[in-house]
Order: structure tokens, then C-alpha cells, then sequence
């Protein structure tokens, strides 16, 4: 990856959760922020992006339906391949892993669930992993974060200057992250993002800074700030 020749990019947005904590009536990525799917805002960045080549989106067995008529139908997309989810986020990445175009040379992985993401952190991104083959988005980590016991009593403060909260895009060399999905398959590890497997072959991966407002819409407050966000930044929606 030294030379910085344009390779094929693909995206593998995961949309298969379930939504356990938003506690909605339909799955997370077909809840409305603005009249607009939030899945939707999600792949209009990277679908309007020209560093990306094509969109694996990843989704549940029993929504392929509601995906077309409420998202793939009404925004027009061109370069989206749906691929059915898995039991875990790791699965249904490595279901989009498998799926993606034999050229593809450079894979990022972002939560169908961050629908604030910039196109300028997703270039940012590709044009990092280009020269370091592993890189995920973080912001600096604002509170005080203290590592605590089994019986909740705080066993210490790490240094905040060393600490990030990560996000996503996670983008690496294709083949990179395939090894490690699958010796994470091997190994039994189960990991809440990709650049932890990665982590696992011993590859150094970098931080590329992104926004605090690229938040993962998880509980019900988080509608709230989206849309405050959205409105506040996005007024072209
Ligand atoms: N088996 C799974 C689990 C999660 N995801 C996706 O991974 C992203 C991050 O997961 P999270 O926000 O935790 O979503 P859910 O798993 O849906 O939420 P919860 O944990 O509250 O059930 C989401 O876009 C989600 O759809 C996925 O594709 N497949
Ligand atoms: C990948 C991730 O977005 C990094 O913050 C996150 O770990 C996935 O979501 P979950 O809430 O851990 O399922």
C-alpha cells in the first residue's frame, strides 16, 4: 500500500442489530429523524462519496422488504448490494466481508446506526489507511474514565490524554481484516469492532480524528440530539 494508486473501496454498513435498547416498535435503521429513515442519512454520505466503489449493506433476514420500500426506494441508490446480518455485529461484518467485490482492495466498516458521519472523515480515512492499513475514527475522550472492580470500588484513573472513544469508520486493507475475522473465528474471539481483531494479528492501527457529533443512535435520547444535530448542521436534509 506505499504507492497511493486509487484502489477499489468498499463500505460494509451493518443494519442487522435489533435495537434492544432504543425499545422501538420497528428496528433503529427505518426509525425516522425528519421524516428521513436513519439509515438513509447514512448511505446518502457514502453514496454521494466518490472514494467509494460500492455499499454492502447489511441487514435482517425478515426487513429486506422495509429496507427497499421505506429506504433503497424513495433515495435512489446506485452502488448498494443488501447481504443478510448475523447473530453478532462481527458476523453480519463478515457476511459483508464475503460479499464484497473481488477488486475490492480497501474495506471500511460503519454502523448503519451513525447517520452524522462527513464525508470529509470517511476521505480522511481511506487516504490514512492507505498508508497505515488499519485506522479507526475516535474523538478524545471527554470525562474522567476510571477502570473499576468486580464489586464497583475504582482501581485507577488512566491518563485521559491517552485515551479515545471510538467510532466508526474503521477502514483497513481488505485482506487485512479478513485474516483477522477469521482467526477471531478460529480463535473464538468475539470483539465489539473490527480494529479489535485486528489488534489480535499484532498490526499497528491509527487514530484518525473525527466529530463528537458522529454519535451512534443507541437509546431514545439519542433521537433527540440527532435531530437537534441534523437540523443544527445538516440543514439540506
Ligand atoms: N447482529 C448485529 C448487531 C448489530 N448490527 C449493527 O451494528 C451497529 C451497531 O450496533 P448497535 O447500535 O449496538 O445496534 P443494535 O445491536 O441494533 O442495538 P442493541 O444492542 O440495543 O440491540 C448497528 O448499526 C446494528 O444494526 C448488525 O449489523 N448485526
Ligand atoms: C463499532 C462501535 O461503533 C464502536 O464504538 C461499537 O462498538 C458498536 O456498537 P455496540 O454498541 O458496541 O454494539
Amino acid at each position: 500500500m506505499a504507492n497511493k494508486e486509487r484502489l477499489f473501496t468498499s463500505v460494509i454498513i451493518p443494519a442487522a442489530g435489533q435495537g434492544r435498547r432504543m425499545n422501538a416498535t420497528i428496528n433503529k435503521p427505518y426509525l425516522a429523524i425528519n421524516g428521513k429513515p436513519i439509515l438513509a442519512y447514512t448511505l446518502d454520505v457514502f453514496e454521494k462519496c466518490p472514494l467509494i466503489d460500492e455499499i454492502i449493506v447489511v441487514i435482517n433476514k425478515d426487513e429486506f422488504e422495509i429496507c427497499r420500500q421505506e429506504v433503497l426506494k424513495p433515495f435512489h441508490y446506485k452502488k448498494i448490494k443488501l447481504v443478510e446480518g448475523g447473530t453478532t455485529r462481527q458476523k453480519s461484518v463478515y457476511n459483508g466481508l464475503l460479499a464484497v467485490n473481488p477488486q475490492t482492495g480497501i474495506v471500511m466498516t460503519h454502523d448503519g446506526a451513525r447517520p452524522m458521519i462527513e464525508e470529509s472523515v470517511i476521505v480522511k480515512s481511506i487516504h490514512d489507511t492507505m498508508e497505515y492499513k488499519a485506522t479507526v475514527v475516535g474523538v478524545p475522550a471527554k470525562n474522567t474514565i476510571k477502570v473499576i472492580n468486580a464489586e464497583g470500588f475504582v482501581e485507577y484513573t488512566p491518563n485521559r490524554d491517552y485515551l479515545v472513544e471510538i467510532q466508526t469508520p474503521q477502514t483497513f486493507a481488505y485482506a487485512l481484516l479478513k485474516e483477522a475475522h477469521e482467526r477471531a473465528i478460529e480463535l473464538g474471539i468475539e470483539g465489539t469492532d473490527d480494529a479489535f481483531l485486528v489488534e489480535h494479528l499484532n498490526c499497528p492501527v491509527k487514530i484518525v480524528i473525527g466529530h463528537y457529533t458522529n454519535i451512534k443512535i443507541t437509546t431514545p435520547e439519542d433521537l433527540i440530539i440527532a435531530e437537534a444535530i441534523i437540523k443544527r448542521f445538516q440543514k439540506d436534509v
